[in-house]
């Protein structure tokens, strides 16, 4: 069965916001190599890891393809759908990429195929905040991040129809 996690709060991050920063992690992760190469927890993680195999100049990517949620419903299990030759040597010298960690249970079913690699996101909640080695910015459990890929621009709500809503 599916589990709402009872977000309340939304935290947008624009494109200028993720570029700055996943940067801001890839400066981080740059004391920490050199890395054989770049592991991306698709879908979210690709965005980050392209940023940050820019700045750190990996050529070398590769990805773990899982399903977690739907839109903000998580579902029972980590569907595991492709694993990655890094899994040879456990992942020894390899940085995994992923946008964020919320519960923690993604970050954990990769951990299992790559215990030896290192672990980074931009983004990090209390939950899942010690399943990762690296991250630039966390964020309280009942926020929802909603990334520039999920966005949409639309006519917002004036203030008094918003506490009109509310009445
Ligand atoms: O710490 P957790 O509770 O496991 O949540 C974090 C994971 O959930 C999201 O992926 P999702 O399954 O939504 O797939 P997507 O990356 O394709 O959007 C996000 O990109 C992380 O990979
Ligand atoms: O807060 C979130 N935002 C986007 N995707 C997610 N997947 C788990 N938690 C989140
Ligand atoms: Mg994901």
């Amino acid at each position: 069965m599916a589990s709402s996690a009872g977000y309340n709060k939304m935290f947008p991050v624009s494109w200028t916001e993720l570029h700055r920063d996943a940067r801001a992690l890839a400066w981080r992760l740059a004391d920490l190599g050199p890395f054989k190469g770049l592991v991306a927890i698709t879908r979210g993680g690709l965005v980050p890891a392209a940023i940050i195999a820019r700045e750190l100049n990996l050529r070398l990517i590769d990805t773990v393809c899982c399903s977690t949620y739907d839109r903000m419903e998580r579902g029972a299990k980590v569907e595991l759908l492709k694993g990655t030759s890094a899994e040879n040597d456990k992942g020894e010298g390899w940085l995994i990429v992923d946008d964020l960690v919320d519960t923690g249970v993604t970050a954990r079913a990769v951990r299992a195929l790559l215990p030896k690699a290192h672990f980074a996101t931009v983004y990090a909640k209390p939950a899942g905040r010690p399943t990762v080695d690296s991250y630039i910015t966390e964020v309280s459990q009942d926020t929802w991040i909603l990334f520039p890929w999920d966005q949409e621009a639309v006519m917002a709500k004036t203030i008094i129809e918003l506490k009109g809503s509310q009445q």
